[in-house]
């Protein structure tokens, strides 16, 4: 009897090609004895955000969704309409769903808490990623982590449940808004990419269990702010350079860490003297891409170690990023690490 072409790979139904999320999602959750549908279900919830935001930046430039909201964020930046829009998106659909417990935002200035003692889980949240490109249609993102609470379910909210290393994620991701809508996600079982179907309103598997290459030709750092890098970096670049590697900046975290994530590559952001700390935050941008790059098989380090072994003292805190594959960030690291006295040649 002839199978069918059209059979799935019974022996890993899950990571057929094709599989919508949800049913990704309801698969996968049998890899955790223990699992009671709550992780599953702010999974979907997520999801559902990232559509109805979607729909938003897709028509940003029809509506008067586009340009600044005329406020600025904890940060001290100006907030643009639709980093307030998602802002509001996400915390609805994370608060309706009744598995959160707290909520960490960019376009919050402090910890949102829910209230809802009986919520297992803590989420942090940027929104809306790569703001400075909203208004000028170039891909944007959104990223979470996802934390279980540590102290008792029915207890208040602490601080201790909040700033949680990265190591202690149970899941993490990003939505990709470019030209394709992808939502990439892990729960510590490899990293996997949807494709958004928008006739159909479904994410549907498109990219199983992503490996990120060892080695890469990209590097992607903004060259603008060359004057204020220590001369580790400065150096690293040049080597970069020196073997003519690609040099791809987009300015949207999330879109230069996908591709770099795809085809190999590292994305820098060092500390400068503006950001002695570097720029990109350690709660809601910098933990869940460590986690993804991990499961991945790459690296993402501050320049002196482990990003997800970082202990958080302040919900904002900055922290310096090398992401990517994992050749690559280790060679940047010996780079950032030789002492300045030690280092001779480029100086400006
Ligand atoms: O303009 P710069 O200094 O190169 O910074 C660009 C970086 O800042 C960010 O826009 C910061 O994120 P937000 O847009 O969420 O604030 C990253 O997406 C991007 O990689
Ligand atoms: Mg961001
Ligand atoms: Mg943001």
């Amino acid at each position: 009897m002839k199978t069918s072409p059209y059979q799935p790979d019974q022996t890993n139904l899950a990571y057929s090609v094709g599989v919508t999320l949800d049913r990704f999602i309801k698969l996968k959750q049998s890899d955790f004895p223990f699992a009671s549908g709550e992780l599953s279900q702010l999974l979907r919830d997520i999801a559902l955000a990232a559509k109805i935001v979607n729909r938003e930046t897709n028509r940003a430039g029809l509506s008067n969704i586009g340009g600044a909201f005329g406020q600025t964020n904890v940060q001290g930046e100006e907030q643009q309409k639709l980093d307030v829009i998602a802002n509001i998106r996400f915390m609805r659909a994370l608060s309706k769903g009744g598995e959160v417990c707290a909520i960490v935002s960019e376009e919050e200035d402090e910890v949102i808490d829910l209230q809802n003692n009986s919520g297992k889980y803590v989420v942090a949240i940027d929104p809306l990623d790569g703001s400075s490109n909203i208004d000028v249609n170039i891909s944007i993102g959104t990223i979470f982590s996802i934390y279980r609470r540590k102290t008792p379910v029915g207890s208040p909210v602490t601080t201790e449940d909040v700033m949680q290393p990265g190591n202690q994620q149970v899941a993490a991701g990003y939505v990709l808004y470019g030209s394709s809508t992808m939502l990439v996600y892990t729960t510590g079982c490899g990293t996997n990419g949807f494709t958004y179907e928008a006739s159909l309103g479904e994410f549907f598997l498109s990219h199983p269990s992503i490996q990120a290459p060892k080695d890469g030709l990209i590097y992607s750092i903004n060259e603008g702010l060359e004057y204020e890098w220590q001369t580790g970096i400065k150096n690293y670049v040049r080597a970069c350079k020196e073997r003519k590697f690609q040099s791809r900046y987009i300015g949207s975290l999330v879109a230069d860490f996908h591709r770099n994530l795809l085809k190999g590559g590292i994305y820098l952001y060092p500390s400068t003297l503006k950001n002695p700390n570097g720029k990109l935050r350690l709660l809601y941008e910098a933990n869940a891409l460590a986690f993804l790059i991990e499961q991945a098989g790459g690296k993402a380090s501050d320049g002196g170690g482990r990003i997800l072994d970082i202990q958080p003292e302040s919900l904002h805190q900055r922290t310096p990023l090398f992401i990517g594959s994992s050749a690559m960030v280790e060679e940047a690291e010996q780079f950032i690490n030789i002492p300045e006295s030690q280092i001779t040649g480029i100086s400006h």
